[in-house]
C-alpha cells in the first residue's frame, strides 16, 4: 500500500461497505484524494469500481461508512462532483450548445445570456467549436463524449468522476480523448477519478493508480505512478511505463 497520504484530503471514503441484498459489492473501502490529484481505480470486472463511483457521486447511498468531500458528508448529488459515464446521455432532441446550456439551468446568478456564453466556452474548450447547433445524433461517439465532458465542466465542479468514458471509443479517438482530459485536467486543475478497464490509460493519466479486488470489492493496492508529466507517446514506451503497467496487471490478475 502506498504511503502517501493527501495531508487534507479533497475526497474521503472510510470503512465503505455497500451490499445489493445477499450481494457485497464493497467491503470496508477506505480512500483518499488529494485536491486536483488525478486517480484512477482499476480490478477485474463485478469487483466494485462503478458502485464505488456511484457512492461518490452520490447516486446510491453506503451500508455503511463515511463518504466526504472538504470533510462534509456527502448525502446526495451535488454540483461539487460531476459524472461523466461510458455514453454520452445527451438529449437527442437539443442541440450540443442546449444540451450544456440545459446542465447550467440551476446555477445562480446565470443569465440566458451567460448561459450560453459558458456553454460556448467549454464546447470550445473540448474542440467543439462550430458544433453548437449540431444534434446528437450527428456527432461521432468521442464527439459525444466531448459534449459530456464540456457538460460536466461547465458547472464548475471540483471533483470529476468518470466511469470508463472512453470504453465505447474506438483506439485512436479513445488517445485523442485521453490527451484532451489531460489537457484539461493541466489547465483546470480539478480532482479526478477514473474508473478505467484499460491499465495503460489509468498509467498514463494517473498520479495514482488504485487496484481493487473481487468478491468482495475492496482497496488491493495503491500503486504510485512516479512518471514526469507531460507525459506522451513516448512516456510509454519507457521501460517505468511497461513495468508499471506490468505489476498493475500482475496485480489484478493475482487477486482473481
Ligand atoms: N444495482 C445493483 N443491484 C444488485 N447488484 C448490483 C447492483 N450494482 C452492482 N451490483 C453488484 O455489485 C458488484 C459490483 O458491481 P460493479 O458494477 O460496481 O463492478 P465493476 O467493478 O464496476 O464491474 P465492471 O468492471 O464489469 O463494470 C457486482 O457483483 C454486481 O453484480
Amino acid at each position: 500500500m502506498s504511503a502517501q497520504h493527501p495531508a487534507s484530503p479533497k475526497l474521503r471514503a472510510a470503512g465503505i461497505v455497500k451490499r445489493f441484498g445477499s450481494v457485497t459489492a464493497l467491503e470496508g473501502v477506505d480512500l483518499e484524494v488529494g485536491t486536483n490529484e488525478f486517480v484512477s481505480i482499476v480490478g477485474a470486472s463485478g469487483c466494485g469500481k462503478s458502485t464505488l463511483l456511484s457512492l461518490i457521486a452520490g447516486l446510491e447511498e453506503p451500508t455503511s461508512g463515511t463518504l466526504e468531500v472538504d470533510g462534509a458528508p456527502i448525502t446526495g448529488p451535488g454540483r461539487d462532483r460531476g459524472v461523466v459515464f461510458q455514453h454520452a446521455t445527451l438529449m437527442p432532441w437539443l442541440t450540443v450548445q442546449q444540451n450544456v446550456e440545459f446542465a447550467l439551468r440551476g446555477e445562480r446568478g446565470l443569465s440566458r445570456a451567460d448561459r450560453a456564453d459558458r456553454a460556448r466556452e467549454f464546447l470550445g474548450l473540448v474542440g467543439l467549436d462550430g458544433f453548437e447547433r449540431a444534434r446528437p445524433v450527428e456527432l461521432s461517439g468521442g464527439m459525444q463524449q466531448r459534449v459530456a465532458l464540456a457538460r460536466s465542466l461547465s458547472y464548475g465542479p471540483e471533483i470529476l468522476l468518470m466511469d470508463e468514458p472512453f470504453g465505447a471509443l474506438d483506439a485512436l479517438t479513445r488517445r485523442t480523448m485521453q490527451e484532451l482530459l489531460l489537457e484539461v485536467w493541466e489547465r483546470h486543475r480539478i480532482t479526478v477519478l477514473l474508473v478505467t478497464h484499460d491499465i495503460g490509460e489509468a498509467v498514463v493519466t494517473s498520479d495514482r493508480v488504485i487496484v481493487m479486488s473481487p468478491r468482495p470489492g475492496r482497496v488491493q493496492q495503491i500503486v504510485d505512478v512516479p512518471i514526469a508529466r507531460p507525459r506522451t507517446l513516448a512516456s510509454e514506451r519507457t521501460v517505468e511505463f511497461q513495468d508499471l503497467q506490468d505489476r498493475i496487471l500482475g496485480l489484478i490478475h493475482g487477486a482473481e
